[in-house]
């Protein structure tokens, strides 16, 4: 599968485009007829940057308002293409992309259309150059790639062919089946594109919310897998209008793009009877069947202060490491480790973001498998030396630069505990048990800018899906939540995305100096049992307004005696159309993290209508240090 990207894709100046084009490991670039005239440089000079940096032009677009011209507007029309024809050579590229005509003197009909595009054959034929046509789905006249195509058959010149765009095809639904008809020589290029489902005009839809293949909710793999059908072997080149990623981090938003090719190329060697787009073989996306631990990192001060939360939510130190500063506490399914050490990466973290949740372990079917594909997707493999016959657990730097941990029972990955750690005697059975029984869903904060970084990142490499995005208010903005799951429920994660620094969310990615984990929900059989046995250990809930009570009970209908319990203890209370929910948070510790406690009866969601009063109730936590009131 040969990649490319077009200029018009990533923010910054060209050559740091090219240079980041180049270490995300695409082959081509498309330039952007406007990256170019920006550039205080020689289409020469363009050239021989774009090849320095080992790239291939791979198309100069868009050539606008060209075909159906009145005969007043023919001769200049054409003398405009002759002035492209000229950069093009001096840029060292034989292809360009013309655009259908959005113009409002331009003529319809699909013969003179044709008899535009042979006479542009001719000329382009003279100088070794090819002309690609693409439907814009706003075009005047054409707006189909089916009768772009028409045109191009009709044409029935070798130097004129057909350029497709699957934002424009999906957008308007148009049937991909008449895509494997075209025979694959006149395919001269593929351009890629997603975007969420939204309601609105075309051409605003496509100019600023296109976005990566698989971060979007157009159907692409199989826009990609019709191509494939017609043995095109050229360049898969993301065309990405999108004004986020115009604004955002230039590096990551081009190696986001080389993963989401090869994903797709994956994807489409995993339907069943498609040809094969040809991209590196890698194991299945990896299904996770559980959290094998979390892990904080903390000085001696700060770890104190956790482990006091931890018991009064009914945690047991169990275990301590062999050789490092690290303390298991356990209950139910839950692993929790407590990272002091003041050498590698757990302090390196703490040096960077505080304490905090820097890394997590998943278990997978086959760790080794797992990690391979996150590589092949481009994923950072982590590695540090571990003591003598201690276990070395593969992992890749996920959300913020903390490690996702991959462990497995096929290997001795899953028996860490029992090797690289020593038991303990039962220190503190005193507690009363909780009966929290595992790991329900763990919840990132990243800027909002990276929130589809991180989609694609997690459901690239694991067999997981993601369920609408919804806006969670603060009182001082908004923040877009977006859920990560797979079908079992083993793994759950929530990311939330913070536009500005005055939401609880923003404030916390301010003051941790990055994203991170901020909170980690724990799941419970018995809500009311937990809670009476939390309050026994001391725990300190987050407090909830009373009048979030009298508009739940009206809200659902609740017997008062069940909104009675559930006020007294600070438990949120939530309905979907699959059962109930019940959440109880604690007080924020340190930068705003803090644990929930939550039972589903059948529930699927995550409260988001509760978020609300949980932020306000939080935000009344925290003074202006950062530290909750006492
Ligand atoms: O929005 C546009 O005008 C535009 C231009 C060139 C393209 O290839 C495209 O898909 C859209
Ligand atoms: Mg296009």
């Amino acid at each position: 599968m040969k990649t490319s990207i077009a200029t018009v894709s990533i923010s910054g100046e060209l050559p740091e485009k090219l240079e980041a084009i180049a270490k995300a490991g695409f082959d081509g670039v498309e330039i952007f007829e406007n990256d170019f005239l920006a550039f205080d440089g020689s289409p020469r000079d363009v050239g021989k940057m774009v090849r320095d940096f080992g790239l291939e032009i791979t198309l100069f677009q868009p050539f606008r308002d060209f075909e159906g011209m009145p005969p007043s507007h023919r001769q200049r029309t054409f003398d405009r293409a002759e002035r492209k024809f000229d950069v093009m050579q001096e840029l060292g590229t034989d292809l360009v992309l013309v655009c259908s005509n959005v113009s409002p003197v331009s003529l319809g009909g699909i013969d003179r259309a044709a008899d535009d595009f042979r006479e542009l054959g001719e000329r382009a034929a003279k100088r070794g150059l090819r002309v690609g046509y693409e439907a814009l789905a706003w075009g005047r006249h054409i707006n189909d790639h089916r009768d772009a195509w028409e045109i191009v058959r009709r044409a029935d010149h070798p130097n004129i062919g057909l350029i497709l765009d699957s934002f424009h095809t999906l957008s308007r639904k148009i049937d991909i089946n008449s895509i494997r008809s075209v025979p694959k020589d006149k395919i001269f290029i593929v351009q890629l594109a997603d975007a969420p489902l939204i309601d609105m005009d075309l051409l605003y839809w496509s100019r600023h919310f296109r976005n990566m293949p698989g971060e979007g909710d157009l159907p692409v793999t199989a826009f990609t897998a019709a191509i494939a059908e017609t043995g095109y072997d050229g360049y898969f080149s993301l065309e990405i209008f999108n004004d986020q990623f115009r604004g955002g981090s230039t590096r990551s938003i081009a190696a986001d793009g080389h993963r989401s090719l090869i994903y797709l190329g994956d994807q489409v060697r995993r339907l069943p009877n498609s040809k094969r787009l040809n991209v590196p073989p890698m194991p299945d996306r990896a299904k996770v069947k559980g959290v094998g631990f979390v892990e904080f990192t903390a000085d001696e001060t700060d770890a104190a202060n956790l482990i006091a939360i931890l018991k009064t939510l009914g945690f047991r130190k169990t275990k301590i490491h062999r050789s490092k500063k690290v303390a298991l506490y356990s209950q139910g399914d839950i692993r929790l480790l407590v990272n002091t050490e003041e050498k590698g990466f757990a302090n390196t973290s703490f040096a960077v973001h505080g304490t905090s949740a820097y890394a997590m372990a998943l278990e997978v079917e086959n760790a080794q498998d797992a990690l391979a594909r996150a590589v092949a997707l481009g994923a950072e493999p982590f590695r540090q030396p571990v003591g003598e016959g201690e276990v070395d657990i593969p992992a890749i730097h996920g959300v913020g630069g903390g490690l996702i941990y991959l462990i497995d029972t096929r290997s001795d990955l899953g028996r860490f505990s029992e090797i690289d750690f020593i038991p303990l005697e039962d220190e503190a059975a005193v507690l009363v048990p909780a009966n929290l029984e595992r790991v329900d869903h763990i919840a990132q904060t990243v800027s909002y800018d990276e929130m589809l970084t991180w989609l694609l990142f997690y459901t690239s490499i694991f067999e997981a899906h993601k369920t609408p995005m919804v806006d969670i208010i603060d009182p001082s903005g908004v923040v877009r939540s977006q859920v990560v799951e797979n079908d079992s429920g083993d793994l759950r994660l929530t990311l939330n995305g913070a536009e500005n620094r005055r939401t609880l969310a923003g404030r916390f990615i301010a003051e941790t100096f990055g994203s991170g984990v901020q909170h980690l929900a724990f799941e419970t059989k018995d809500i009311f049992a937990t809670a009476a046995a939390l309050r026994q250990n001391g725990f300190r809930p987050l407090p909830i307004s009373s009048n979030y009570y009298g508009d739940v009970e009206a809200r659902f209908g609740l017997d008062p005696e069940l909104t009675e319990r559930l006020k007294a203890e600070n438990i949120l209370y939530d309905q979907d159309e699959h059962g109930e929910y019940f959440q109880l948070y604690s007080s924020t510790f340190g930068e705003g993290f803090f644990f929930e406690i939550v039972e589903r009866r059948g529930y699927h969601g995550y409260g988001a209508p509760n978020a609300i009063f949980r932020i306000a109730a939080l935000k009344k936590q925290m003074r202006p240090g950062g530290l909750p009131r006492e």
